[in-house]
């Protein structure tokens, strides 16, 4: 039987690619719980209504209370996740995961309303639930950024609340998070550092720009923690490099202009950069697929070939247990007496060294229906 391989670049081409769009630009907006991430959005949307440039809006949190801004999509008119937290039994966290998971089923449908809005619309902003391990490592979080990313220009927006990260741990903690995201989702990134009418983030700028500075910032605590973040500033600075940082307040809006060169940046950074190393690991996966289509369906020809070779013809059958049959015949003498095994059995027939299996069987099941049962018998003394 011969099967038909597939060539590898063929299975590429073949590949049921949706087409491209250069926008709108899709905004990715993550961050620690209480960050401002919402407040942001609020502020981001009404900006941009403002420009004449209404973003597309969608909310991604399942178990937000209410949205402060006009939504395109919203996750909860889709998922219920008090419902679904009753049907799962599952806790406040559980409960996000799973409607997100329900929710990245219908993604290919947000991707053609997304998609249809291209020609009048610049950015579509995501809004992601508070517990952001929910998003980041989450199946559904990796689904939905992994088809963006293969769809439109996506832009990741890490926004971290400047106010807590004061204290040289805290932002250590927050640049590491921010660090590992950008890891995982390999998109351009930017960082928020939001709520800058109650505290500037030069600060935080001067620390990443110069060790010796944050070196001094942690001086004087010699907790083990404080020694770690010295030793993992030195180990950030090549992240530190090439991150881009804008300074925001979601309440005043200051820091917007600034926040929509860094995107007009990013968008860059994703067609030079991102989008062909994205395009090399699709391709790669595409040709790992199709490589092992290729063997399974070697194996699967290799196994059905051996297996006709192993075929026995059906009039050989009974000669086959004929076989069987003698050979147990000759030790049959010494162990007669013994149950369940079939060479025990003393039948005349052996001297015609055939009996049908099925009356070997049958023969079986009598002997034991006739024995008695020595579990369930009564003790006589
Ligand atoms: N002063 C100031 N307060 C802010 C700013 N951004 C957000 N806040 C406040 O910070 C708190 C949290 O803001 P949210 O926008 O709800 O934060 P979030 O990240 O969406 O929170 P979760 O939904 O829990 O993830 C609210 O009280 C906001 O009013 C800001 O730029 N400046």
């Amino acid at each position: 039987m011969a099967t038909a391989e597939v060539p590898v670049d063929e299975a590429v081409i073949d590949q049921p690619l949706l087409e491209r769009h250069k926008k709108p630009v899709c905004l990715i907006v993550l961050g620690m719980a209480g960050s401002g991430k919402t407040t942001f959005v609020q502020q981001l949307t009404s900006r941009l209504h403002a420009k004449n440039k209404p973003p597309y809006v969608i909310n991604l949190d399942p178990a937000c209370k209410e949205v402060p801004y006009p939504v395109n999509i919203d996750i909860r008119d889709t998922v219920n996740y008090k419902e679904v937290m009753k049907q799962y039994s599952l806790g406040p966290n559980g409960g996000i995961v799973t409607s997100l998971n329900l929710f990245a089923t219908k993604f290919d449908q947000l991707i053609t309303l997304v998609a249809k809005k291209s020609a009048d619309t610049d950015i579509a902003i995501f809004d992601t639930p508070g517990q952001i391990e929910v998003f980041t490592w989450s199946a559904s979080g990796t689904i939905i950024t992994e088809t963006l990313a293969a769809l439109f220009p996506t832009v990741v927006v890490y926004v971290i609340d400047t106010v807590r990260s004061v204290s040289p741990v805290t932002f250590m903690s927050n640049m590491l998070y921010a660090c590992s995201i950008l890891y995982k989702l390999r998109l351009p990134f930017i960082i928020v550092m939001n709520k800058i009418d109650v505290v500037k983030h030069d600060f935080a700028l001067e620390w990443m720009k110069d060790f010796d500075v944050f070196e001094k910032a942690v001086n004087g605590d010699e907790s083990y923690h404080a020694n770690l973040s010295r030793s993992l500033s030195m180990a950030l600075d090549e992240f530190y490099q090439d991150i881009t940082t804008v300074g925001f307040s979601a309440v005043t809006g200051e820091g917007f202009e600034a926040f929509l060169k860094a995107v007009d940046a990013a968008v860059v950074e994703y067609e030079t950069d991102y989008r062909p190393e994205h395009d090399r690991l699709q391709k790669l996966q595409a040709e790992e697929r199709t490589k092992e289509q290729n063997r399974q369906k070697q194996k699967f020809k290799s196994d059905f070939e051996k297996d006709n070779e192993r075929q026995i013809p059906s009039s050989q059958v009974s000669d086959i247990f004929l076989r069987h049959r003698a050979v147990g015949g000759e030790s049959s003498s010494d162990e007669e007496g013994q149950e369940g095994n079939p060479e025990d059995d003393d039948d005349e027939e052996d001297g015609a060294g055939y009996k049908s299996f099925h009356k070997y069987l049958e023969e079986q099941k009598k002997k034991q229906q006739s024995k008695p049962n020595k579990v369930n018998k009564p003790s006589s003394s």
